[in-house]
């Protein structure tokens, strides 16, 4: 039986609406057409605007315990709904059943921190008399709400995280304004509704659906909105990063990401992270494994261990337990990993596994000897496609992981303490996970990376920082 099309609102202030158009919403696994949201005007965008001045007014008034409570209360609510959150990101994202269950646990998760770093936006004093000509003087520093956040979201995690930019915004008593991708915008949309149930007051939070740039633009532009939050591509940050002007943002962007393999490796803790790490999200994962370099006298062991065990993986339907892999967000994406490797393999670069496409299927795939002038070599694939090479050193393995206009997460695995701590200091990356894969992240450390891959850091405690202002008070006491 074919599924019933939801005709889905928007959440204006504290309003469900529609929009004068409509935009489709589709399963990449199946092409159905599974929803339809508003696809938001202008117009849309400025009443959105105006209601969040309200809310933020509103959000900052918020004690620090009723903020607790609405988080609280919305994470219970869709841990009580978990199996809907669960179908919701199954039917429109590339995830498979288990990949949707952990993202809406990892929600919970995130939201929950929210909750208790929210009574932990704290201060300090300053010792004013540090300075002669200020021995009267007392003071110390708070933090307040920058007020209205702008929170732009990618497709493939579409409920965690737009939870990393709401629960945060609302922890440190701001509004905020989500703008989900339109490619996966009904978890934001459920999440919203997890957030009325909770008693969030109107107008704290509202969420807009519809594409990029034409309703994007008039929110990051306006000199109301104090933080743009952005998730996405490097592309697209750096077109936002133009029109924002003079206010505070977040980019959370693109990678590469390498993990290095030297011989002392534990190899079957390598395979088991590396393949997991490339393939997972059918390898729509910013952290996740693009390129593993292997030390020589390893490399041959490694590469058809880790072929073997990707062979095993099992490319299919979303919703069954058994699926490793589900398709990728569009037939149009899947077409574009196919052409990178079909032109990888044209300037010379070897398939050990996989390579094939059916409609938005991508076949987990490994690549090697591949040209560095190849797009799969130096761009950010996006794909269940990884590249492995031999190295013969270290620092030949640091020097081409280096060599990559990204710098979001590496990993290595070692067993040597001085090779590893050589390795987090030279690797140029947010972070650098040891004896692991690159594809290592929970929900309360400081996450985000350097070069192309972004500006500042998320994570819960990380994001209050940035969606919040300091305030310098000095007391000067009569003598
Ligand atoms: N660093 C991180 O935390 C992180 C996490 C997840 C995804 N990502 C990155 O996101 C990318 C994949 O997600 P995607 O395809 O949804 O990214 P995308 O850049 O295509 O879209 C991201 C969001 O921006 C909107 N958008 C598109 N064009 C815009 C424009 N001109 N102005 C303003 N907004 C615009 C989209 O509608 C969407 O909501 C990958 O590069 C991935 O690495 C990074
Ligand atoms: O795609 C990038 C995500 O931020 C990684 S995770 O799903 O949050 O671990």
């Amino acid at each position: 039986m074919k599924n019933q099309i939801v005709q889905e609102r928007m959440l204006i202030g504290g309003e469900w609406v529609k929009a004068k158009e409509e935009m489709d919403v589709f399963d990449p696994g199946t092409g159905e057409l599974i929803a339809t949201v508003p696809s938001a005007s202008v117009e849309d965008v400025k009443e959105a605007i105006k209601k969040a001045k309200d809310g933020a007014e509103k959000s900052a008034t918020l004690s620090v315990h009723e903020r607790m409570n609405i988080l609280h209360k919305a994470a219970s609510y869709i841990e009580a709904n978990k199996t809907s959150f669960v179908n919701t990101i199954i039917a429109e994202s590339s995830k498979t059943i288990r990949e949707a269950r952990k993202e809406v646990i990892r929600c919970i998760e995130t939201l929950r921190l929210s909750a208790e770093e929210a009574r932990r936006i704290d201060g300090q004093t300053i010792p004013f008399s540090q300075m002669p000509g200020h021995e009267t003087r007392v003071g110390y520093v708070y933090r307040f709400p920058v007020g209205i956040v702008a929170a732009i979201t990618p497709f493939n995690d579409p409920l965690n995280l737009v939870a990393h930019k709401v629960g945060p915004a609302i922890a440190a008593g701001n509004a905020v304004i989500v703008k989900p991708a339109s490619l996966t915008p009904l978890s934001a949309l459920r999440l919203a509704e997890a957030f009325l149930h909770a008693g969030l007051p109107a107008n704290i939070l509202s969420v807009i659906t519809g594409r990029g740039s034409n309703i994007c633009d008039p929110l990051v532009e306006h000199d109301d909105v104090r933080f743009v939050s952005f998730t996405g591509g490097y592309e697209t940050g750096k077109e936002i990063t133009k029109k924002v002007g003079v206010k505070k943002t977040g980019m959370e962007l693109g990678s590469n990401s390498p993990t290095i393999i030297l011989k002392d490796a534990n190899v079957e803790e390598a395979i088991s992270s590396t393949v997991s790490g490339a393939f997972g999200v059918a390898g729509q994962n910013c952290i996740g494994v693009q390129r593993i370099y292997v030390e020589y006298p390893l490399y041959q062991t490694f590469l058809t261990r880790f072929v073997k065990e990707t062979k095993k993986l099992k490319v299919g339907t979303k919703s069954e337990e058994t699926t490793d892999i589900g398709p990728m967000i569009s037939e149009k994406e899947a077409k574009r990993v196919e052409s990178w490797i079909a032109e990888a393999k044209k300037l010379g670069a070897s398939i050990c596994c996989g390579g094939e496409r059916k409609k938005a299927y991508v076949e987990p795939t490994v690549l090697t000897n591949v040209p560095t002038q190849a797009t799969i070599a130096t761009q950010e694939v996006f794909g269940p496609v990884v590249l492995i090479e031999p190295v013969d050193s270290l620092q030949e393995a640091i020097e081409q992981s280096n060599d990559s206009g990204y710098g979001l997460q590496a990993g290595i695995f070692t067993e040597k303490l001085e090779t590893a701590f050589q390795a987090i200091h030279e690797l140029q990356f947010g972070g650098v996970m040891i004896n692991d894969s690159s594809d290592v992240r929970i929900d309360g450390m400081p996450f985000g990376g350097i070069k192309g891959s972004g500006i500042g850091r998320e994570g819960v405690r990380y994001a209050i920082e940035a969606m919040t202002e300091q305030k310098v008070v000095a007391f000067k006491l009569q003598k």
